[in-house]
This record gives structure tokens, C-alpha cells and sequence, in this order.
């Protein structure tokens, strides 16, 4: 697909140090297309600049992490322009799930080479608040607020890892009721993920097999326990795509979680605080840029 006029958001504050004004001008300078920048502010973030362009240009791209990524999808969903990613991220999640080039320079030339379809992609409401890639619960949410900038600075993807370990130390379980299309299930964990994508953003690993954010589901993913015995089951469950007794799995298009007291989660990248949670999935709402031969397994 070509494009006659793209317009670029950068995160200037986002996880890679690179020169990207200039990887854009050297690959977009003879290409034939108008393109133009806007860079986020603290003061001007990427959710107002792509409501702002609504209209105003052809592709939407965002160089950025996931949360400017999740921005410019809440700002985009249900219109017909669509987004374009070029990843500038720590983990780059929704990148990879979307099977987007890693390195910055072959993104911006995925774009500007053509070779590219436009999908619609699932999105999903909790509370009053859109979603792209999950919803966290638990140690998993802990360790997304433990992982601060420096630790993403000093140590790249490495610093979930970190967090990780820190938060599992001090890892306790809590009650989840859970109404899942109706259906209400009782149960005890220490994490819980309501996930809309299949990648975890480390590798090619995703949750489970099948789960990719043009399924039309959303998948129900709770852990029950942290020792060790769990974890390495956890990663198996990982590595070898296969179910285990230590992840619960539920596939649906409706979930409620209620707590015994108020809890922050995370939806995206943005932090929450309720004991209700009313989780919806959003089918097919969002426009955005892919090689032409991509292909989300569904199912
Ligand atoms: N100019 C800026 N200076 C500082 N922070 C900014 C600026 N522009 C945007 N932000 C903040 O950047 C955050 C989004 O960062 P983003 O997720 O894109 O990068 P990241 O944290 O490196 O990525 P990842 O989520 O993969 O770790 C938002 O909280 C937003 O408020």
C-alpha cells in the first residue's frame, strides 16, 4: 500500500537512543511522500496528537514504546485512518505481535517500501478505558510499577526480568471472582492477565498458542503459584505452547473480576485503581499498518 502523506509522532523519551530524525529523512527523502513530524511533550502526548490528525493525513505513525502505541490506538479506534508503528520501545510488544521489523530503520523502510496491508485489529474496554494489548492483576502489574525508567535504561528488556525477581520474593495470593461470559469461577492466584495479544514481547514467546489480537477473544490467564517448581512449569507452558496445571486458561469475549478490596492493575501501560473490573473485548476496531505477508493465526 502506498501512502501520499504520513505523519510521524515521536516519543522522544522513549526506550531506544537513536538517531530517528535521521533514519527518517535518509529513507523518506526520495520516496515521494509528504511526510511530517510531531514530537511528544510532556505536555502534548501522543493521544492528543493523532485525535488532532484524525483527517488531516492518510497513515498515523507512532515511534515509540507500547504505551505510545496504546495512545495512539485509543486516540485512532473505530475511524478510518489507519496506524503505522516503527518500534522505539523497551519491549516492543505490540511490534512484535504485528510481526513489524525490530530495528528502526527497516520499519520506517516497511512503510516506505509499500509492500504493506492494512488489518483491523481487536481492542477491549475495561472500565471506561481502551485497551490494545492486556489488563494485569497481581505480581505481573507489580512488576510493570517496579520497573522504573533507570532500570529500563540501564538493563533494556533484562529490567522485567529484575522486577520480576523482586516482586515474586514478596509475592502473596488473592481472591479472584471471575464472571467470564456469564459463567462465575472462584479462584486463587497470584497473577492474573486479561490479554487481547498473544506476545509477551521476549522473543517469539506468547501466552499460549492461538491468542492474537484479530481472534475477536480475549484470553483469561491465571497463575497460582510462584515457587519455583511453578515457574520452570510456567516457562515449559511458554516455550512448548502447551496448557499446564499452573496457568488457568479461559477464552472469552466478556469478563468481570471482582477483589475484596480496591487493587491497582494495569491496562496497558497506565495504572488503575478498583475492585471491579468489567472487561469487554472491542472486534476489529482499529485500523493499522502490516507487510503484506502477514499473517495472524486464527483460528
Ligand atoms: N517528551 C517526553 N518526555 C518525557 N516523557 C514523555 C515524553 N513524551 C511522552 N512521554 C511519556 O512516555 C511514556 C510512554 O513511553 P513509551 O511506552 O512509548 O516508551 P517506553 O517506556 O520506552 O516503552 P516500553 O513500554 O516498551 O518500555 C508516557 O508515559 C508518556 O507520558
Amino acid at each position: 500500500m502506498h501512502f501520499k502523506n504520513i505523519h510521524i509522532i515521536i516519543n522522544p523519551a522513549s526506550g531506544k537512543e537513536e538517531p530517528i530524525l535521521s533514519y527518517l529523512n535518509t529513507v523518506l527523502i526520495d520516496s515521494g511522500i509528504h511526510w511530517d513530524v510531531s514530537v511528544t511533550t510532556p505536555f502534548r502526548q501522543a493521544f492528543d496528537i493523532a485525535k488532532w490528525l484524525i483527517g488531516k493525513t492518510d497513515l498515523i505513525v507512532i515511534y515509540g514504546g507500547d504505551g505510545s502505541i496504546a495512545e495512539v490506538g485509543r486516540a485512532l479506534y473505530g475511524c478510518d485512518t489507519p496506524m503505522g508503528i516503527i518500534p522505539g520501545g523497551t519491549a516492543n510488544v505490540m511490534s512484535k505481535e504485528l510481526g513489524i521489523p525490530q530495528d528502526a530503520v527497516d520499519a520506517v523502510k516497511l512503510i516506505a517500501g509499500g509492500h504493506t496491508k492494512v488489518i483491523t485489529i481487536d481492542m477491549a474496554m475495561a472500565n471506561q478505558t481502551p485497551f490494545l494489548l492486556r489488563v494485569n492483576l497481581g505480581i505481573m502489574a507489580d512488576m510493570i510499577l517496579q520497573t522504573n525508567r533507570d532500570l529500563k535504561n540501564n538493563f533494556g528488556q533484562l529490567a522485567y526480568g529484575i522486577s520480576a525477581i523482586q516482586t515474586l520474593v514478596q509475592s502473596a495470593p488473592m481472591q479472584y471472582k471471575l464472571l467470564i461470559d456469564g459463567q462465575e469461577f472462584n479462584e486463587e492466584g497470584v497473577t492474573l492477565t486479561v490479554t487481547n495479544a498473544g506476545s509477551i514481547g521476549f522473543s517469539d514467546f506468547s501466552f499460549l498458542p492461538d491468542i492474537n489480537v484479530t481472534d475477536g477473544y480475549l484470553d483469561v490467564i491465571l497463575m497460582n503459584n510462584t515457587d519455583l517448581t511453578s515457574l520452570l512449569r510456567v516457562a515449559g507452558t511458554m516455550l512448548f505452547q502447551t496448557e499446564s496445571d499452573v496457568l488457568k486458561h479461559w477464552r472469552c469475549k466478556q469478563v468481570t473480576v471482582t477483589l475484596n478490596q480496591p487493587v491497582s492493575y494495569i491496562c496497558d501501560d497506565t495504572e488503575q485503581q478498583s475492585s471491579v473490573i468489567s472487561i469487554k473485548i472491542m472486534p476489529r476496531v482499529l485500523k493499522v499498518l502490516v507487510a503484506d505477508n502477514y499473517h495472524a493465526h486464527v483460528r
